[in-house]
């Protein structure tokens, strides 16, 4: 099976890495079913990688929908220690305007329909989150982005990113209400994905792009899909510059994570008790600890 330290998560607007060279396309089964699509394995000047585009090539699947457990196990299996998410969100904040960056560190969870986690069935473990982005991981990310200097793009690090449902876009009594929250973009995905993402001791970090002000801007319209795939297709081509350049500094430097060892201390079940069918499952998470 091909490995790869580092996996990308393309979203919205992202589907596949033109740079990559060597490419092979690589079908996951997981005891979580099937990723979002084929995993693309390939090479970023010279460093295997694993490409996933979220919502599947061609956009089929919503948020509600995504395989994420699948996802990050698939990306596990390959041996990813490191995930970048490359996503669309919308701007809650006047600062940050569309085709801005920004790499969160925080998240505010407005899911209600999506299991965050790869435990259960006899098997409890309660990860640390109060840090949910690999710091080490977004510095290097946020390096990565003031090194390309990209034109009309302003970075800002650091940020709270409200994951909703969806997939209708939010109220403006919501807007507004997470603007009073002091929170910075709005998105469908990355919280679900970096819970897993710890669970699964990968050391994640969000690379998101702004593409319209939700629904709070006097002066500008409400959020449509128009809007946000028009000025994501510009922040493809960024995003795709900025893997590149991450890439090669994680190859030169890979970072220390607090997340390579997130269930050294999660797992409350003692695991010489724990269900043998539940430990096959979650053994690739596990094994170290067995
Ligand atoms: C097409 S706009 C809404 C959609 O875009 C974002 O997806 P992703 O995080 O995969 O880039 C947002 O979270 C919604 O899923
Ligand atoms: N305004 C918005 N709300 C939720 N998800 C988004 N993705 C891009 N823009 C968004």
């Amino acid at each position: 099976m091909v490995q790869a330290d580092i996996g990308i998560i393309g979203g919205s607007g992202l589907y596949k890495m033109d740079a990559l060279t060597d490419v092979e396309e690589v079908t996951v089964d997981t005891p979580f079913g099937q990723p979002s699509d084929a995993l693309i394995c390939g090479k970023l000047d010279g460093t295997p990688v694993a490409f996933l585009a979220r919502h599947g090539r061609g956009h089929r699947l919503m948020p509600t929908e995504l395989p994420f457990r699948a996802n990050v196990y698939a990306m596990k299996s390959l041996g990813v220690k490191y995930l970048i998410s490359a996503s669309a969100v919308g701007s809650l904040k006047e600062e940050v305007k569309p085709v801005d960056m920004v790499i969160p560190d925080q998240f505010i969870d407005r899911t209600k329909d999506r299991v965050a986690t790869f435990f259960g069935e006899g098997i409890v473990a309660h990860i640390a989150f109060g840090d949910p982005i690999c710091k080490n991981l977004a510095a290097t990310l946020g390096d990565a982005v003031d090194s390309l200097d990209l034109a009309g793009v302003t970075l800002h690090r650091g940020g709270t990113y409200v994951c909703m449902e969806g997939p209708a876009f939010s109220t403006k009594a919501e807007s507004h209400l997470y603007r009073s929250w002091g929170a910075t973009v709005i998105g469908m995905t990355n919280l679900t994905e970096a819970k897993l993402a710890r669970e699964a001791e990968i050391a994640y970090a969000t690379l998101a792009m702004a593409t319209d002000y939700d629904c709070w801007h006097p002066d500008h319209d409400n959020v449509t899909v128009e809007m946000v795939i028009g000025n994501l297709q510009k922040n493809a081509v960024n995003a795709q510059l900025v893997i590149r350049d991450v890439v090669r500094r994680l190859t030169a430097n890979p970072p220390d994570s607090e997340a390579h060892s997130a269930l050294k201390y999660a797992v409350i079940t003692p695991l010489d008790t724990a269900p043998e069918a539940t430990k096959d499952k979650l053994k690739l998470l596990l094994d170290k600890y067995m």
